[in-house]
């Protein structure tokens, strides 16, 4: 279902080109569980903007569902993915102004009636425990329920493919393990893809399967050499792959 061949990517730096990411050929199938490691700054992030179709790669072929990403425009590849792929950050990115409820109805098609909407929210709603908050602003809600607020709004719409960077990233432990078991859960025995980033090895644990990046990234071992011997990589870069 997400299939790259000879993907590469650089950031331009301070007038350097710095190579994030060359990845030869990687599959994932449907249906795959997927916890993807990997040290601070190896591009796991860049990885699953550019699945998205966030972002655009220097090199290389992208298809999710033999759709090949780079060959539609950009509108379209907007309306593909607000269809097809359900995206959940570590910051939730709530609109604060709205209640829990309206963040999550802003996503749902308007081919739907208000009733169908109403039922549908209070479904999910009552699967993430959160049926007493759906009419709080961001604010008034936990990090950990802010979470299930966005969880819900990346996967409501059925998406075939779900990407998280860091979903526990910014809680604290228990909640961290309850939001894992949740997402998890939602997903489980469903044909969605989940592809997660975490450094959470306890996280990854639970997946039913972990890659590091290195076993699809040439650069990842070469970029923290390079790092070590202080002789490449940005500034940022360098830092970062130094704490992970
Ligand atoms: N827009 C950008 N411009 C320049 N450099 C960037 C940009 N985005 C990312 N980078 C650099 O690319 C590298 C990979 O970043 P990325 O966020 O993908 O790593 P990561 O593995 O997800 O890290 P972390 O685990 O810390 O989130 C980093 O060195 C980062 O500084």
């Amino acid at each position: 279902m997400l299939s790259i061949r000879g993907l590469k990517k650089q950031f331009q730096v301070a007038g350097q080109n710095i190579p994030i990411l060359d990845i030869p050929e990687w599959e994932v199938r449907q249906g795959e569980k997927l916890a993807i490691t990997g040290p601070s700054g190896s591009g796991k992030s860049t990885l699953l903007h550019i699945v998205s179709g966030l972002m655009r790669p220097d090199e290389g072929e992208v298809q999710v569902f033999d759709r090949a990403l780079q060959q539609m425009s950009e509108a379209a590849r907007d309306r593909f993915r607000a269809k097809r792929i359900g995206y959940i950050l570590q910051d939730f990115h709530l609109i604060p102004s709205l209640t829990a409820r309206q963040n999550v109805e802003i996503t749902l098609p308007r081919t739907k009636g208000r009733r169908e909407r109403r039922e549908l929210i209070d479904h999910w709603f009552e699967q993430v425990g959160l049926s007493d908050r759906g009419r709080h602003l961001p604010s008034q809600l936990s990090r950990g329920q802010q979470q299930r607020v966005a969880m819900v709004r990346a996967l409501i719409n059925d998406p075939a493919l779900v990407l998280a960077d860091e979903p526990t990233g910014s809680l604290d432990w228990e909640t961290a393990e309850e939001v894992t078991d949740l997402l998890l859960r939602l997903c489980e025995g469903q044909q969605h893809t989940l592809l997660v980033v975490t450094h959470d090895l306890n996280m990854a644990d639970r997946f039913p399967r972990r890659l590091h990046i290195r076993e699809i990234n040439r650069l990842s071992g070469e970029r923290r050499r390079l790092s070590a011997a202080g002789s490449g990589g940005s500034a940022p870069a360098a830092r970062k792959e130094q704490t992970g």
